[in-house]
Order: C-alpha cells, then structure tokens, then sequence
C-alpha cells in the first residue's frame, strides 16, 4: 500500500458539522498523513484524536485573519472549507456574519493560491438558492431548477456571496503553476448528533410538559439531511477533485439523503416523538396573521433591546417564512459526478439522532420525576 501522504485542513473543525467530518475523514480517507483542524474555539475531544497513526494538529485561529489562514493552508493538498457564522437569529451583526462568511473564503481562496494548494471544498447552503424572501415553493429541486433566489438576509447573502468567490476561483493559477480546483456542497437543513436547535425544541417541550405546538401546515416540505452523511459527501468529492477535476471543478452539488420530506416540525417529531414528546394539533394553533405579527414583535424587541441585552428568539420573520415555504431538493448529481450514495440509512440516521436526544440532560423521564 502507498504511504499516506495528503495533508487536508478543515476548518471549522469544531463545529457541528465540523466534528463529524474529522472523524469521518480519519476513517475514511487512507492516504491522510496529517489532518489540520482550524478553529476559532478548539474543543478537548480533539486530544482523543491524537493517539492514532494520523497526525492531528489542532490550529486555533480565526479566518478573518489573512497571516493565520496562510500559516494553516501552507503544505496542504487538500482544504475543506466550513467555518462561518450560522445566524439566523439576530444573534450577531451583519457585518460579523460578512466578514468572516464572506472575507474569510476570500483569505481561503487567496492562501490556496499563494501556498499552492489545489484542491477546494466549500461548504455552502441551499439557502444560496432559497427559500426566498416571496416564499416560492422549490419542490424536489435540483442544481439547474430555475429559481428567483433574492438573498435579503445577511446569512444567506454572505453565503451567496462566498460560494461565487469559490466558484470563480475555480481554474486560478496557484504558485508553482496548477490551476486550483474548487466547488461547493449545499447541505439542507443539516440533523443529528449536536444539533443544537434540535436540542433547544427538546428542552422547550420538556418545559411545556412533554409537548409542542404546531405552528407551521404539515403540507408544507423542508428539506433535511443527516450530519453523518453530509460529512461523508465531503470525504468523497475531496478524494474525487484531483481525479476529476475537469468534471468537478467549478461545480455546485446539493447535499441530500433519504430523510424524509416534511415540514421542519413534523420532520422534529420524527425524531422528539420517541424521546417522550407530543405535537399538539393537526393544523397550526395559530392563524399565520397572528404569527407574522408575533414574529415582527420579535424583530422590533430585538432591535429595542439591542443597546440593553440580546434578544434572539427562534421566532422571527425569516424563519418564519424558512418554515412556510416548501424547499426540498431530489437530484443525483453528487451520484453521477463521484459516486456518492448515503452512508448512513434514515433508520440509521434517526436511531443515532434519537439516541444522542435521550442522553442529552433532561429527559421526560427526570422532568417527570422532578414535577411529581
Ligand atoms: N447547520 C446547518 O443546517 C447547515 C446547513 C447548510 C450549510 N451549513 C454550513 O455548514 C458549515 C458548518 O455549519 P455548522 O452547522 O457546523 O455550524 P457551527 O457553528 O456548529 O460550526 C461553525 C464552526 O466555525 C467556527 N468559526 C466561526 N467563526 C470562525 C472564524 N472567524 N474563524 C475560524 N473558525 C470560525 C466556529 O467556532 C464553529 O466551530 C457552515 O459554513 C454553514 O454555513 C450548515
Ligand atoms: C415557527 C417555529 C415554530 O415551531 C419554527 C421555527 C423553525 C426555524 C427555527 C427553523 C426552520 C428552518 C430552519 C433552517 C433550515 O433548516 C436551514 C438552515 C440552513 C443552514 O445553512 C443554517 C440553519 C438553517 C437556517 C435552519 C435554522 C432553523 C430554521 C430557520
């Protein structure tokens, strides 16, 4: 057998997703001799991770920082690329999700250049395309579906932007003379082990005696996708770029499994409803009228607030129209173009999502014996 060789860096590496693609990638990929992870926060489980035959160095640092980023990229092969700020919930500016969603892939694509690395994964969104501000449906879409996509929000517009640097940084000369090879996967709504809005709905339900309250039509559909198989896209088009460049290069992949297609609540209880909790109602509790001014109450208390203290309800107007608007996605491009078919089974994928609910502090069980 060759001996491993390949340098990868992935940052952030100690994100939800993050997490689960170092593991999968020193599973999975036998030609890795080293395995930078770069963060902003690292996490003490990356020391477990040190004792196997693959080096793993832990880099702590922040993309938006252009000497950092070259420090890490240099004597890389390959980059996978999914640090960013994911808000949708007023937590951080506008400015901070641009600036490090959008100059930092910038400081990416600049060090692959200067370093002479070649290979680029970007780890995008569907929200790239949709859903959009007008709520159009996007129903079993896939990568040339015509779509109005209008990206008001500062996250999916940092998103939109960056993932245009990438793709026009595909073919870009890098030192020593190679064009770069880079593309994008656009993961839906990505579940499982350490979702943390998964877990925040748990706890609301505990708190709500073992039940939450339909909100959004059950005919409306989201698109979801398990974490385990989203990392395991990223191992596969990563080995793939070298071999097919001329295929993958420039190229943008959705990142889809066989969840199922439901609204995002019923699509929860698919996974709550065996750790004990119950979704109230067939129909939504509330007319939407009554929502959509919930929800702009939440944005103005947010903004009133702002000087005072952090108001960030799950509620807003974005999400709300995220989850009113059908945006699901059926393509097998990623299949055609390197081979990739779901690691993980949706039996599998919720088992696992299931299991990682219930050892989370707090079950029904304890809250039941705390009230009794
Ligand atoms: N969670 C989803 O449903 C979803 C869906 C589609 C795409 N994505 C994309 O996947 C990627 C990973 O998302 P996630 O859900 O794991 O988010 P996450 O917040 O759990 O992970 C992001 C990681 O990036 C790191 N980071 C943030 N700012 C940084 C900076 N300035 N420098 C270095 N590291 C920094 C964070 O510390 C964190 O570990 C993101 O790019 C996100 O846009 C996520
Ligand atoms: C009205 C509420 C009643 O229960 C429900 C609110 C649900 C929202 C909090 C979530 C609905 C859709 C989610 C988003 C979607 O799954 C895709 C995403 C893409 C990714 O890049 C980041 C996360 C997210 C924006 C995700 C966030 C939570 C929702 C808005």
């Amino acid at each position: 057998m060759e001996a491993p060789k390949l340098v990868y860096l992935v940052t952030g590496g100690c994100g939800f997703l993050g997490r689960h693609l170092v593991r999968m990638l020193l599973q999975h990929e036998p030609r890795l001799a080293e395995l930078r992870v770069f963060d902003l926060h690292l996490e003490p489980w990356l020391e477990e991770l040190q004792t196997g035959p693959v080096q793993v160095t832990a880099i702590q640092g922040d993309v938006t920082q252009p000497h950092e980023v070259a420090a890490a990229v240099s004597g890389a092969h390959v980059v996978i690329h999914m640090a960013g700020l994911v808000d949708v919930f007023g937590r951080a500016s506008p400015e901070a999700i641009h600036h490090i969603n959008v100059q930092g892939t910038h400081n990416i694509i600049e060090a692959c250049v200067q370093a002479g690395t070649r290979f680029l994964v970007y780890t995008s969104s569907m929200e790239v395309v949709g859903p959009n501000i007008k709520g159009h449906a996007f129903y079993r879409g896939n990568e040339d579906t015509p779509y109005e996509a209008v990206h008001k929000h500062p996250y999916p517009r940092s998103k939109a932007l960056a993932e245009k640097l990438v793709l026009e940084a595909n073919g870009r000369e890098v030192r020593g003379g190679l064009p770069l090879v880079t593309c994008a996967l656009r993961p839906t709504g990505i579940y499982g082990e350490g979702h943390q809005v998964m877990r925040d709905f748990y706890r609301q339900g505990l708190r709500l005696g073992g039940r939450l309250f339909r909100a959004i039509p059950s005919s409306v559909e989201h698109g979801r996708v398990y974490v385990g198989n989203v990392a395991w896209m990223h191992v596969l088009v990563a080995q793939e770029l070298e071999r097919s460049s001329a295929r993958l290069g420039g190229q943008v992949y959705f990142c889809y499994d066989q969840s199922p297609y439901k609204s995002y609540e019923d699509f929860n209880m698919e996974i709550l409803g065996p750790c004990g909790l119950r979704l109230v109602g067939t129909r939504p509790l509330l007319p939407y009228w009554l929502l959509l001014l919930l929800a702009g109450l939440n944005a103005l208390l947010q903004w009133l607030l702002r000087p005072l203290l952090l108001y960030a309800p799950l509620l807003n107007p974005y999400t709300l129209a995220m989850a009113n608007t059908t945006f699901t996605v059926s393509t097998d491009k990623a299949h055609r173009h390197f081979g990739y078919e779901p690691l993980f089974s949706w039996e599998e994928s919720r088992a696992r999502t299931i299991r990682w609910v219930q050892s989370t502090e707090g079950s029904v069980g304890k809250a039941q014996a705390a009230g009794s």
